[in-house]
């Protein structure tokens, strides 16, 4: 933990959607980093704030939501240059107080991200070299310094009979193809979506997500909705692509299965909190929160076909402000819940020290000692690139 540079450092992030309903907290005072290189997982059950999450990350919110709180620090050297004051720290950048044209300028050239659904993607009728070329063009013409309003050609530019698509654009997108190992890739770039396999389309989706050269990827349900047998292979080419193009990947599933094979990290989430969040194999092996545990119980056990599974009983809470109570939000589907869990929100701790593992909950982690996130790490207080996450958890024990 301790040469972990985070590449992201989200501070107390919440979004919410405003709705005729009501306000609807989706995320809430949400606080972790992403080291570079790593992958981090995010698991928990539908409608936990997981996709939200990682769409507040990119700027992809949009009304009647809005990220209403928090700090999202990203390490741009290069951009920090242009920047000055409280936008800055160190070799990071706060997305939240940047222009809003800089802030979707990142998109498409530092950022990206791979769908659930293919179709969210692709246009059914333009052939998908040609879509993915679009995502080269519209790349190599942000780096060759041309107006941030380009940018809006990744959302408007895809309209049939545009003519700026050059050769070599579309060269690149034939060698992504071959990249994200699609068979026959020089003719099957001249297909159209819906002549794809849906394995082959989410490959090609992952083609046109790598076009830019990211360095920072959301996966939101990568295998989701595909055979078991194609997952593994569309996991197996994540993988590997993380590890070729060097890149930090937040990869959201409901699939423990596929994070204890992805994940670096893994974080749980539960009512648009953050419960849980460490290394894979602590949180995984020894959960602390009674929530991960549940989580882990609900899966079938591969090993044995006779136990049943036991999914956590009770729905997930409202999140509408008016219906959350002031305490825990899974107290009242916790087994290990006490009468002090529903007066107050839940502390945050420490879990073996130094490990980097840290918990949500009034009855797991270290001791009485609660770790405050947002004051732990908070960038105005350090020098960048020192891991004081660590350092203040040692100081807790
Ligand atoms: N466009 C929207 N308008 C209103 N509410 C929304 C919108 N998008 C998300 N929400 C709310 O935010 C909550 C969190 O949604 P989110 O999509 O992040 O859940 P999730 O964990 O990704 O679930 P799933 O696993 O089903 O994808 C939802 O319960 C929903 O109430
Ligand atoms: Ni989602």
């Amino acid at each position: 933990m301790n040469d972990a540079h985070p590449l992201l450092r989200v501070r107390d992030l919440s979004t919410k959607f405003f709705t005729k309903e009501g306000t609807i907290n989706a995320a809430d005072k949400i606080s972790f980093d992403v080291n570079e290189g790593e992958i981090l997982s995010i698991v928990g059950e539908s409608g936990s704030g997981k996709s939200v999450t990682g769409r507040s990350l990119l700027g992809l919110i949009e009304s009647p939501g809005k990220i209403v709180n928090g700090e999202i620090w990203y390490r741009s050297p290069s951009l920090r240059e242009e920047l000055d004051g409280d936008m800055v720290d160190g070799e990071y950048i706060n997305l939240l107080s940047v222009s809003s044209s800089i802030r979707s300028s990142l998109l498409g050239k530092d950022f990206s991200m791979i769908f659930q659904d293919p179709e969210e993607s692709f246009n059914q009728s333009l052939t998908v070299g040609r879509q993915i070329a679009e995502a080269v063009e519209v790349n190599k013409r942000a780096e060759n310094g041309e107006t941030y309003s380009n940018i809006d050609l990744l959302k408007d530019i895809v309209t049939p009979g545009a003519q700026y698509i050059s050769e070599e654009s579309y060269d690149r997108a034939v060698e992504l193809l071959k990249l994200v190992d699609i068979p026959d890739y020089t003719e099957r770039a001249d297909e159209y979506p819906h002549q794809f396999s849906g394995g082959m389309l989410q490959r090609a989706m992952i083609a046109q997500a790598i076009a830019c050269d990211p360095e920072f990827l959301v996966a939101d349900e990568p295998t989701t909705g595909l055979d078991v047998t194609i997952q593994a292979g569309v996991i197996n080419l994540l993988k590997n692509l993380q590890n070729e193009l060097d890149l930090t990947v937040l990869l959201i599933t409901h699939n423990l299965g596929v994070v204890s094979r992805l994940g670096d990290r893994t974080a749980v989430m539960y009512a648009g909190e953050l419960f849980e969040v460490g290394p894979t194999d602590k949180v995984l092996n020894s959960p602390e929160n009674p929530y991960t545990e549940g989580l882990l119980n609900s899966l079938p056990d591969l090993t044995d076909s006779n136990k049943y599974i036991e999914p956590i009983s009770g729905n997930v809470p409202s999140l509408l402000d008016s219906e959350m109570g002031l305490g825990c939000s899974f107290a009242d589907r916790c087994p290990a819940a006490t009468d002090e869990c529903t007066g107050s929100p839940p502390p945050t701790r420490a879990v073996n020290g130094d490990s980097g593992h840290r918990v949500t909950c009034l009855h797991a982690g270290d001791g009485d000692t609660e770790v405050p996130i947002s004051i732990e790490t908070n960038p105005t207080r350090e020098e960048p690139r020192q891991d004081t996450n660590s350092k203040n958890i040692a100081n807790n024990d």
